[in-house]
């Protein structure tokens, strides 16, 4: 039997742009699975899920916890603190096999509250390094993580089994690239190369709102203002909750982008030409080998 057949029911807590991304990929690639998804509202119908049930890429939608038990695979997709706090909601009920995976952004403070539970056998923490400023299941997708980097964060606790099922999923059911890291090494880049742009993609926003007063800035705003903060239009929520899980990460980061930012201060202060110039040069050169077919003049 193929490895990715031994897991017929996938079940999602929070099914929103990723979430729903996940599911649309599993009902697309595994159209007999059962998908079923948590409506956490209990006493109300869940609009948004409602939709995916149309949409034909849920099968079922459950406001009972305890449903988690027959579920084989479980797709953690809420804001990063909110799925911490669903490993001890969750824990009484899981099966002895199941899979369970997340795929917020920051790994560390999940893993402590994985290892507290002592759920260490199950989870496997999972990244799609793909995503976009919008928020909710109907801008979701099943090409959003098609050709992008999807981050396991598996430790030695977990069955060789599991882990290598998540692998063929990524690969043939997400149609990600796998890479498997460690977790530190996760949220210090993503403080990076995610967390602080979005941090100062908001900066930027704020500081000429704050000037704005008349709207001319509003009126000249063109394609660098406006590539720079796109990803300004996120969830504020997952963010928030972003910034509060990755601390320490982010605080280094952002101490040593404010170092680069004195440096430019003073050079531009003095009217160091060469010091100016040496900035944008260093940039240009790293940002270049970055991303090289946007410098293609084919388009
Ligand atoms: N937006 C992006 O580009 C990316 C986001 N991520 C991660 O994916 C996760 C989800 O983000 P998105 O899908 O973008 O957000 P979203 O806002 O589109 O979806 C979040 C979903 O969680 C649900 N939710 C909120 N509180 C809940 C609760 N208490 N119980 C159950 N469900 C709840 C919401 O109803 C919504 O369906 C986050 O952990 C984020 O860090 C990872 C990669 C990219
Ligand atoms: O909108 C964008 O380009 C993003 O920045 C997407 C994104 C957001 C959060 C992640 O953890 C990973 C990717």
């Amino acid at each position: 039997m193929d490895l990715l057949d031994s897991k017929k029911h996938f079940g999602f807590i929070g099914l929103g742009l990723i979430g729903g991304s996940v599911a649309r990929c599993i009902r697309q690639e595994l159209p007999k699975a059962r998908i079923s998804a948590y409506n956490y509202y209990e006493t109300k119908k869940h609009p948004r899920l409602e939709m995916a049930l149309s949409d034909g890429v849920l099968t079922d939608i459950t406001t009972d916890i305890t449903a988690v038990r027959d579920w084989d695979v479980i797709f953690l997709c809420t804001p990063v603190r909110t799925n911490v706090a669903y490993l001890k909601k969750l824990k009484p009920y899981l099966q002895k096999d199941c899979i369970l995976t997340d795929v917020g952004s920051v790994k560390g403070e999940i893993y402590d509250a994985v290892h507290r539970e002592g759920l260490d056998h199950c989870f496997i923490g999972g990244h799609p390094m793909a995503g976009t400023e919008h928020i909710g299941y109907e801008y979701s997708f099943a090409s959003l993580l098609k050709d992008c980097y999807y981050i396991l964060t598996p430790t030695d606790q977990v069955p060789e089994e599991s882990i290598r099922w998540m692998q063929e999923f990524v690969q043939n059911v997400t149609r990600s690239r796998c890479v498997t890291i460690d977790v530190t090494e996760h949220d210090e880049a993503t403080a990076g190369i995610s967390h602080a742009p979005h941090i100062i993609s908001a900066a930027l926003v704020n500081a000429v709102r704050a000037r704005d007063d008349k709207g001319m800035y509003q009126l000249l705003a063109a394609g660098g203002f406006r590539d720079i903060t796109r990803i300004s239009s996120s969830s504020p929520e997952m963010w928030t909750s972003i910034c509060l899980a990755n601390k320490d990460a982010i605080l280094d980061f952002l101490h040593e982008y404010r170092g680069l930012l004195d440096t430019m201060e003073h050079a531009v202060e003095e009217g160091n030409e060469t010091e100016i110039n040496h900035f944008f040069a260093t940039a240009k050169e790293y940002r270049d080998k970055l991303f090289p077919s946007e410098l293609s003049t084919e388009k």
